[in-house]
């Protein structure tokens, strides 16, 4: 029988559908991998902000990897928004052994300027999951964070990827040009080369769930086995498209389009 390569998400929700785990399994189907996913928090939250987050309890979280890891193939995983410490424990007890590629959107605040973690939580994070990782895809501000220094030129962006990869211990890192002026170029640094991916900056408002969709579809690629650089350079097509034909649903920052490649005809 054929395999199928499967991809898990580890994440917090958005009924609204443009970001965190529907944004990430639209994007693992649309890139053809079979999606999965583990909840972390309930987050009521759409394209204005959020209104409200229910913390799912370590021990139900520990279940949900349990159901899928006693029975399901994992090709690669990623995690998004992991709220507080005693869940990060369980995904570090749950996922450390697992010597598939793991991808961490270190996800802080949302486009709204919502909280996403709480804030003793961000050293844990840095200190426990970010060694674990194949490749960490944080933007500006939590680039910022995890390094403990500001960032405010590309040539910033390159030493912040190298920081993190040299002192932090991730295994890459890709620092995402979202928030800095001039072109969205994102930088890529795996321990041994840096590589730029570039698109012209597109002028909207429909960027909620950008992080999200963009980590999801470097997960999809390394679920199938595509090396990391190939991996990011397919990923980048598809949010720079998924921005560009987004459908301005929402009254705030409106979710990108995850079908916009399919519906540009172009063959993944
Ligand atoms: N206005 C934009 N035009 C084109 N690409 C963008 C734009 N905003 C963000 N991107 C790209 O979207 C991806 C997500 O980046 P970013 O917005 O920085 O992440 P996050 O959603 O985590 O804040 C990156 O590839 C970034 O370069
Ligand atoms: C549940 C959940 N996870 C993550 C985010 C933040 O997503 P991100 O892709 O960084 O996009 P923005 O919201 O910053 O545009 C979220 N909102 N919800």
């Amino acid at each position: 029988m054929k395999h199928i390569p499967c991809a898990l998400t580890i994440a917090g929700t958005d009924p609204s559908g443009g970001a965190g785990i529907q944004a990430d399994l639209k994007t693992f189907q649309e890139l053809k991998s079979y999606g999965m996913s583990v909840i972390t928090s309930v987050v009521a939250q759409n394209t204005t902000g959020v209104q409200a987050v229910q913390d799912i309890p370590p021990d139900m979280i520990a279940s949900q990897l349990e159901s899928v890891l006693s029975d399901m193939p994992v090709d690669a995983y990623k995690t998004g928004m992991i709220s507080n410490i005693p869940m990060m424990e369980v995904i570090e007890q749950k996922m450390a052994a697992l010597r598939i590629p793991y991808v961490m959107d270190p996800v802080m605040v949302a486009t709204s300027g919502d909280a996403l973690i709480e804030r003793e939580a961000r050293a844990f994070l840095r200190k426990h999951l970010v060694p674990l990782t194949s490749l960490i895809t944080p933007n500006i501000p939590e680039a910022e964070f995890l390094i403990d220094k500001g960032i405010d030129s590309t040539q910033d962006m390159k030493s912040a990827a190298k920081e993190l990869v040299h002192t932090y211990g991730a295994g890459a890192a890709l620092i995402k040009g979202g928030h800095i002026e001039g072109d969205a170029t994102d930088f890529l640094y795996d321990g041994h080369d840096m590589y730029a991916f570039s698109a012209e900056r597109i002028h909207t408002t429909s960027t909620h769930g950008t992080g999200c969709t963009y980590s999801a579809a470097i997960t999809a690629s390394l679920s199938q086995g595509i090396p990391l650089v190939e991996s990011v350079k397919i990923a980048k097509k598809f949010i720079t498209a998924a921005i560009q034909h987004a459908s301005g649903l929402g009254e705030g920052n409106g979710p990108t389009n995850h079908w916009a490649l399919r519906e540009e005809g172009v063959k993944q």
